[in-house]
């Protein structure tokens, strides 16, 4: 935990696939660093492209081109690819005082909280539950536009 001017500046860790970027992530990450008070810093893994395809669907954007992307945003400190296989790796590694899971993201706060005790982490697990609503508000819904529509074929013969 750093010291400015007598105040603790709160680490806050966000995570994701981050594929498509799309307004919701801005949200999350938004919220997430909130969740850190005045003058937090924001740290986010991006997962990498074996976990995404062993956890969801083979990415369509890689993994260093969706890092390039969030270190672009403005409430972002810093971003790194996670580890292949150790996801407790990386949390050792950066230290955060929070880890904000997103509202629609599977892990179960309590059961997350007592696998990092486990691993001898010290750390608060928080949920943002803020969540933006939208036509196009997940990256599942982006895909399923692109591959339904008749969008597909005409709208290509320009690119
Ligand atoms: C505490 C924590 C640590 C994580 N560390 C890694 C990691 O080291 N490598 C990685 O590929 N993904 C890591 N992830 C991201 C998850 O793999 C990701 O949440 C998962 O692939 C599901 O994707 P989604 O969150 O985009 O739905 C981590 C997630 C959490 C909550
Ligand atoms: N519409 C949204 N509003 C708020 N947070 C969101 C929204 N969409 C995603 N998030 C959060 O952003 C982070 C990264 O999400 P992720 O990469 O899974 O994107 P996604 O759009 O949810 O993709 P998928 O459709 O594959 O689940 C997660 O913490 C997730 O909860
Ligand atoms: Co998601």
């Amino acid at each position: 935990m750093n010291i400015l001017y007598g105040a603790k500046m709160k680490t806050v860790m966000a995570t994701g696939t981050f594929d498509l970027l799309h307004p919701g992530h801005g949200l999350y990450l938004q919220k997430a660093k909130e969740l850190g008070g005045k003058d937090a810093k924001l740290v986010v893994v991006v997962a990498r492209d074996s976990t995404v395809r062993r956890k969801k669907r083979i990415p369509i954007i890689d993994e260093s081109q969706r890092l390039e992307m969030i270190k672009t945003l403005k409430p972002v400190d810093e971003a790194y690819l996670g580890h292949p296989t150790d996801m407790f790796k990386i949390v050792r590694d950066l230290g955060p005082d929070i880890i904000a899971i997103g509202s629609d993201q599977s892990y179960e706060i309590d059961h997350l909280k007592k696998d990092l005790e486990n691993q001898g982490i010290d750390c608060e697990v928080e949920r943002v539950s803020n969540y933006r609503r939208a036509n196009l508000d997940s990256t599942c819904k982006i895909i399923k536009k692109i591959k339904n529509s008749e969008f597909s074929e005409k709208s290509l013969k320009n690119c």
